[in-house]
């Protein structure tokens, strides 16, 4: 595709993602059914929509002093070919401002500029993070690496890692999940023998952590609460080696069906999917004191995994915050009815605000002296986790990507009293 035909479609692209009516994600799959392009073009097109999403208060800057449709300007400032072939697409005038952007110096940008956040998004994580704010913003801001997590029902992750290897994908293996091997770059997994039959998942190392948190046995009685397409329902149906009963509940029956073609490649016979209406559903009640793990994965802000979806930081809101801690509350609190005497608890999102996580966790502990909040890491180390004391904040487990390289993400572990 010719460098100017990449431009226009960056910028066409660019004026539908940034109305924010739908993930950015959904546009974008939707455009590359709509025109056949190549794989090159294809991530070329992705980078610089992701790219323009985590910069764009810097670039809508730096964009105000140009000429042109604005998100042709956004497109330029973010376009992520190299600049030779850029520069081939572009008017004198263009890369005269091109040029006179290169030479801003970051010191000298107002720290809007700097962080690419949203205001209301600021106060919470400087006030939680102090010095560490910046790192993390920086994390943020760049893309996220490729996880997988190998089933321990069909192979070995030593011998998924080697065949990985003859087939030129070299991994290495994640260091805190005993689950997990990362890809240095990112590639498409869907065509190799080891996806296929079932032998790895694409998963971020800090969603296997959460399953490994439940810890379900075989022959248990476990739920995945929010099960969605089901990504930490095949870990915990793996850990419990396809025995027992595996619950996989959600009110998208549309999302449990994404679960389907993964649970027939993974082997697992124990799970059942479960189109729930609502979170006080008669199916539940019938279910109410007879299971002995209950994984509650929340619906929540998804701030957490801005490597992945930067838009999220635009989509979101203070208000839709509020309605999710809402929600979290309610889902928590009538998941939590499903426990028998002994079981075991676990809430988790991929939010990285404290309205989501600590504070929904110490609400629950206040509302139900009859739950006894349990400590996140020594869990995670009986389970094999190396450093484990690593990954938590108190009792909780608290995943960045500055930190940690997953996404961030939150847990908190209660027993049902005996
Ligand atoms: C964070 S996602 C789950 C991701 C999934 N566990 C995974 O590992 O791929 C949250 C899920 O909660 C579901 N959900 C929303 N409200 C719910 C409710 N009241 N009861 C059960 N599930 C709900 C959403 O449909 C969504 O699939």
């Amino acid at each position: 595709m010719h460098p100017k035909a990449l431009l226009d479609s960056c910028s066409e692209l660019l004026k539908q993602v940034l109305r924010f009516d739908h993930p950015a994600d959904m546009v974008l799959s939707r455009y590359f059914r709509e025109f056949r392009l190549g794989p090159r073009e294809r991530a070329t097109i992705a980078e610089t929509i992701y790219g323009v999403l985590r910069k764009k208060n810097l670039y809508a800057y730096l964009a105000q002093h140009g000429s042109g449709p604005p998100e042709r300007r956004l497109a330029i400032l973010g376009f992520t070919s190299d600049r030779e072939y850029l520069s081939s697409a572009l008017t004198d005038q263009e890369l005269d401002w091109l040029q006179r952007c290169d030479q801003v110096l970051p010191e000298d940008l107002m720290e809007l500029h700097r962080h690419n956040l949203p205001q209301w998004l600021v106060d919470p994580l400087k006030e939680q993070l102090g010095a560490d704010f910046w790192p993390l913003v920086e994390s943020l801001n760049a893309p996220a690496g490729l996880d997988m997590r190998v089933n321990t029902l069909k192979d070995k992750r030593a011998d998924v890692q080697k065949e990985l290897l003859k087939v030129g994908l070299k991994t290495t293996a994640t260091p805190y999940s005993p689950w997990g091997l990362r890809l240095a770059d990112k590639s498409q997994l869907g065509k190799l023998d080891a996806f296929t039959r079932g032998a790895i998942e694409v998963q971020d190392e800090g969603s296997q952590l959460l399953a490994l948190l439940v810890d379900a046995k075989r022959g248990e009685m476990v739920v995945d609460f929010c099960a969605g397409a089901g990504g930490k329902t095949l870990a915990i149906g793996a850990a419990m080696r396809n025995t027992g009963r595996l619950y996989a509940f959600d009110t998208s029956a549309h999302r449990l069906e994404a679960l389907k073609p993964r649970l027939a490649r993974s082997g697992l016979s124990n799970v059942h999917p479960v189109a729930i209406a609502h979170e006080r559903d008669d199916r539940i009640k019938r279910l109410a004191g007879k299971i002995d793990r209950v994984l509650v994965d929340s619906p929540c802000s998804g701030l957490g995994t801005l490597r992945r979806n930067p838009d999220l930081k635009w989509r979101q809101n203070p208000k839709a915050i509020e309605e999710l801690t809402a929600k979290q509350t309610a889902i928590l609190q009538s998941a939590a009815r499903l426990l028998k005497p002994g079981g075991r608890l676990v809430y988790a999102t991929c939010s990285i605000l404290r309205e989501e996580n600590e504070a929904i966790a110490e609400a629950f502990s206040l509302a139900n002296p009859g739950f006894t909040l349990m400590e996140a890491g020594p869990i995670l180390t009986h389970m094999g986790v190396e450093h484990a004391d690593t990954l938590v904040r108190g009792p909780y487990l608290r995943l960045w990507p500055y930190l940690h390289q997953t996404d961030g993400f939150f847990a908190a572990v209660w027993q049902k009293e005996l």
